[in-house]
This record gives C-alpha cells, sequence and structure tokens, in this order.
C-alpha cells in the first residue's frame, strides 16, 4: 500500500473508543467526547481584584467590617461605608469600587483616598457567563483544559480515553543488558517504545519480551489492551510468526506491507475490538513503522485527527525511490531540513541525532519535503 494511503488508513477505518465518564482530574490526555461548558459563571460572584478597601458613596469612609477570601459579606455597603477586603473575596452588595492599601489614608476606622467609579471590582459572569461553551469536542484534555473543567465546576467529564498500548518485542537474539554473546544483540526497540507510546499520546500497559515461537506470540497478543504493538517477526523468514499467527486468529489485515523505505514489511490487522501493528524488527523500520501507522492508530482511537505534515526546503543529498517514499532522518532548522546520515534500516543512530523524519515520495520534485516530527531532543 502507498505510504500516504496507509498513513491516513486508520481515521477512516478505526472508531474513536468508547467515551467514558471519568473524574476530572484522572482524564489528562484524553479527548474530549462532549463540549466543555461553565457550570458556573466566573467569577461566581462579584470579587475585590485588589486587596484594600470595597467602598461606595464619597470618601472619607467608615470601615464597618472586615472580609477575607472565602468569607460571605455580612450584610449590604450603603453610601459613606466601607468594608476591609481581600483580592477574591466576596465584595458587600452595594460596593461601587475597592480602594488598594497602596491609596488608603486610615486613621482608626475612617479610610480615605481616591478610586474611579467601577475600579478593581470583577462583577459575577464578567469573565465567563455560565452556560458559555468553553472547548469543543475533540479537544485534548492538557493540564490548562483540566483547570478549566475544574473552575467551570465538572467532578467528571465525557471523553474518549487514551489508548491502552501493549507492546510485545519478540527476537531470540535479543538480550536487555550487557555486552551480547556471539549471535546475539542488545534489544533497541523495547528501551525506545515506552516513551514513544507516551508521547503520542497513549497510556503504555507493558513491553513484553517473548520468544519466537507461534504460541508465545498468540497469548501476547491476547493482551489487556487497546492495541498490541510487536516487533520483529514481520517478513518472510521461518522464525517470522506474525502473518502466519494472525491468519490462524481470523485477524483481518487492514494494512499488509507499506511501500516504503525502510519499514517495509509493516502492518495494520483488526483482531476482534483490539488492533494489532506489526513493526519490522530493524530498529529504524520499527521507528517508521510507529510514526506511520501508530501515531494515526492512536489517534482515531482518541478521536484526534491526523497532524498535518509541516514543510522544510532541504539541504544536502536527499534522493527519491522510483517506487517506495522514503523516509529520512533530519535536523530541521530555521525552515531547512538536512539529513544526518547513519540511516540505514538497521542503525537507529541517525534517528537519535534527528529531529524529524522527513517524507521522500516516488518522483519527488527535489524542493520542499513533508515532516513527521520525532519526540523532541
Ligand atoms: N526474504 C526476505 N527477507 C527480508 C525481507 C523480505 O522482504 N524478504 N524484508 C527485510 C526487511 S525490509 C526487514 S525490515 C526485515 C524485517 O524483519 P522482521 O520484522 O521479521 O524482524 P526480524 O527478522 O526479527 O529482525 C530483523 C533485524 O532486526 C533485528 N532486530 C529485531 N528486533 C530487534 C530489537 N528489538 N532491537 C534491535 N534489533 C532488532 C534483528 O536482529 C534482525 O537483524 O526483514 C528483512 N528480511
Ligand atoms: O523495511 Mo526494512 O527496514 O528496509 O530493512
Amino acid at each position: 500500500m502507498d505510504w500516504s494511503a496507509a498513513r491516513h488508513l486508520p481515521h477512516s477505518s478505526v472508531a474513536p473508543l468508547p467515551v467514558v465518564t471519568p473524574r476530572t482530574n484522572d482524564a489528562l490526555g484524553a479527548t474530549l467526547a462532549t463540549p466543555l461548558t461553565a457550570r458556573l459563571a466566573h467569577p461566581p460572584h462579584d470579587t475585590a481584584a485588589m486587596d484594600g478597601y470595597a467602598v461606595t458613596g464619597q470618601a472619607p469612609w467608615q470601615v464597618v467590617d472586615r472580609v477575607m477570601a472565602g468569607q460571605v459579606p455580612r450584610g449590604p455597603l450603603g453610601a459613606g461605608q466601607a468594608v476591609e477586603i481581600a483580592t477574591g473575596a466576596m465584595v458587600p452588595d452595594g460596593t461601587d469600587s475597592v480602594l488598594p492599601y497602596e491609596h488608603a489614608t486610615r486613621s482608626g476606622d475612617v479610610v480615605k483616598g481616591t478610586v474611579p467609579s467601577g475600579r478593581h471590582v470583577r462583577r459575577s459572569g464578567e469573565e465567563v457567563p455560565a452556560g458559555t461553551e468553553l472547548a469543543p469536542v475533540g479537544t485534548r484534555v492538557t493540564p490548562t483544559v483540566l483547570a478549566l473543567a475544574a473552575s467551570a465546576g465538572h467532578d467528571t467529564i465525557a471523553v474518549h480515553p487514551r489508548p491502552r498500548v501493549a507492546v510485545v518485542v519478540t527476537g531470540d537474539e535479543l538480550v536487555h543488558e550487557g555486552i551480547p554473546g556471539s549471535g546475539r544483540i542488545r534489544d533497541a526497540i523495547g528501551p525506545m517504545m515506552p516513551g514513544l507510546v507516551t508521547w503520542m499520546g497513549a497510556e503504555l500497559t507493558g513491553v513484553d519480551h517473548v520468544p519466537d515461537t507461534g504460541d508465545a506470540l498468540r497469548s501476547a497478543l491476547a493482551a489487556e489492551a487497546d492495541v498490541v504493538v510487536t516487533t520483529g517477526a514481520s517478513s518472510v523468514g521461518a522464525r517470522d510468526q506474525l502473518p502466519r499467527v494472525l491468519t490462524e486468529l481470523s485477524a483481518e489485515l487492514l494494512v499488509n506491507g507499506v511501500a516504503c523505505r525502510p519499514g517495509h514489511p509493516q502492518l495494520l490487522a483488526r483482531l476482534g475490538d483490539r488492533h494489532v501493528v506489526g513493526m519490522p524488527g530493524n530498529p529504524l523500520a520499527a521507528l517508521v513503522a510507529a510514526v506511520t501507522l501508530l501515531d494515526p492508530l492512536v489517534r482515531a482511537l482518541a478521536a484526534r485527527p491526523i497532524a498535518p505534515l509541516a514543510e522544510a526546503a532541504v539541504s544536502g543529498e536527499v534522493t527519491s525511490h522510483e517506487r517506495m517514499t522514503r523516509l529520512v532522518p533530519v535536523e530541521v532548522e530555521a525552515g531547512w531540513a538536512s539529513p544526518v546520515g547513519r540511516d540505514r534500516p538497521g542503525m537507529i543512530w541517525g534517528a537519535a541525532l534527528a529531529d524529524a523524519l522527513a517524507v521522500v515520495p516516488p518522483g519527488w520534485d527535489g524542493r520542499r519535503v513533508g515532516l513527521l516530527p520525532l519526540p523532541p531532543r
């Protein structure tokens, strides 16, 4: 399948996860499924914007009370009266303005000073009338959206949750610490995935290492998750079990091979209510599959749109392939993309020094490239 078609496929073929209503504070990273509206006005009552005196009528004023934050004034303010007041405290009915301490002269219970009418009083609903739509459906719940939801009175919010992603690393040759012995290599993809999955906005349920057998892969695919990502075992070798196991499980193959370099043997399959992303074992090829299929899948499940590609002019040597889209690790600076090299499929070195993967389609005109961002360096 064409690279761009593969990247866009999750948005036409995969429905968002069902709506849930977690406690507001637990909804970080999810996507609003209903518009966020103000359940209360902001400010909720007339409040002082400065520490000083709430006053009404002409100076001098008689100080009759004191209202600190969270307290309710005992009664309305009459002409010639003042109450000492804290920023954010509720002003008494009848308050005209707040005279800041800096502009006030007090002797005993009498205060003097000048303040224009209406100054330093925030009126109820002046910033947000109750019922206002604050954020539309599809908004990602960021830390500031959480703050907004809480201040608007929401104890729970309706969201599409962050997809749960389980990572399954195959490869009998892999070791996870020390210097590998003959025939063995260090696992590079297992360490890459947690940060990548979290950066994409999904929730990692775990990274499992399984032997290269059909049985092990089959039971790993049953992980409790919305998406199971496998690495390795995707090609046509004697121990490359994934295509066979998916056929045995009657999985529906949505993408089976993508016309890109590296990362050709990547796949996307539906298995009941879960999805499987099969990533090649070569580490750069795995990264390509993660940004080509996994990131759009996570977004589709989370009801978020696919990210539009930024563009850059190219400085340095980049060649296109006659049939395949090439994905080339580049540094990006001031609108220019420069290849960093060290980009053979088995090497993760170049990608580790890159800001993005440049998208070089077949028949590229040699001018601008699309950029798939990598996690910030
Ligand atoms: N006859 C063919 N052979 C291959 C083809 C093909 O079309 N016909 N495609 C090649 C391409 S392209 C790729 S990419 C790989 C994909 O292979 P698999 O996904 O089956 O992965 P493995 O065979 O298990 O491993 C490939 C390579 O990557 C190393 N590897 C695996 N896992 C890790 C890891 N977690 N960390 C670091 N390195 C890893 C592994 O040792 C192999 O060197 O197939 C080609 N072959
Ligand atoms: O897809 Mo493979 O990455 O070219 O080695």
